[in-house]
């Protein structure tokens, strides 16, 4: 069997429907030819890759929550760190990617560790704009829990900006969403802002 006869090139289940043709005619646009051997499965690839990085679309927070709240009392801080995501940004999809930070103060509900991780994938595998994304986890977090507060804070490098356009290498955008206790209590937003300051670039 040569890859051209690879079966898994009949499978299309895990592509976005379309988007096969689509970058064809992308490839012929940029000055390629479609047919030629190296590119023979690069539509298909494409189109699974975009399931992919578009995952977000086709699920929702419940989805990804499960059954991951939980009882509790306790009202310390957790902050969970270095959570690192991998986005598009909306204007020019082209990737942007960092780390996220989540802080919250319980209020009789937390919420499984690792479902962080899985709230920030699913607002980051879509078309996004940083700042979105910050509100979005803050806001699925506020509505999961109604916890005394909660704070995100996100490091972002876009390659938009570093590719193309003002081609800036070395900048990073920080952005951040405050909810309850972090926006109105000085110390509660200064704990976690030494817990996660540092540059994404700086570590
Ligand atoms: N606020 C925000 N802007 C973003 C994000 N990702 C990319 N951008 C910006 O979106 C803007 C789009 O600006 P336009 O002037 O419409 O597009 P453009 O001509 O390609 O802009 P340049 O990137 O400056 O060449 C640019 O300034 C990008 O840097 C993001 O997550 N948040
Ligand atoms: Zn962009």
């Amino acid at each position: 069997m040569t890859f051209l006869e690879d079966p898994t090139l009949k499978d299309d289940s895990q592509e976005v429907p379309g988007l096969n043709a689509l970058t064809r005619e992308w490839l012929s646009a940029v000055g390629e030819d479609p047919d030629r051997e190296g590119l023979a499965r690069t539509p298909h690839r494409v189109a699974k890759a975009w399931q992919h990085l578009t995952a977000g679309y086709r699920e929702t927070l419940a989805d990804v929550v499960g059954e991951g709240v939980f009882a509790a009392e306790g009202s310390e801080m957790v902050i969970v760190k270095d959570i690192e995501f991998y986005s598009m940004c909306e204007h020019h999809m082209l990737p942007f990617y960092g780390r996220a930070h989540i802080a919250y103060v319980p209020n009789r509900k937390i919420l499984g560790l690792s479902k962080f991780a899985r709230i920030v994938d699913l607002y980051s595998r879509r078309l996004q704009v940083q700042e979105r994304i910050t509100t979005q986890v803050a806001d699925a977090v506020q509505e999961l829990l109604e916890p005394k507060g909660v704070a995100v804070f996100m490091e972002g490098v876009h390659l938009c900006m570093a590719m193309r356009g003002v081609q800036k290498q070395n900048s990073s955008t920080t952005t951040s969403a405050m909810r309850g206790l972090f926006r109105s209590d000085a110390r509660t937003r200064a704990e976690f802002m030494s817990a996660v300051q540092g540059t994404l670039r700086g570590r």
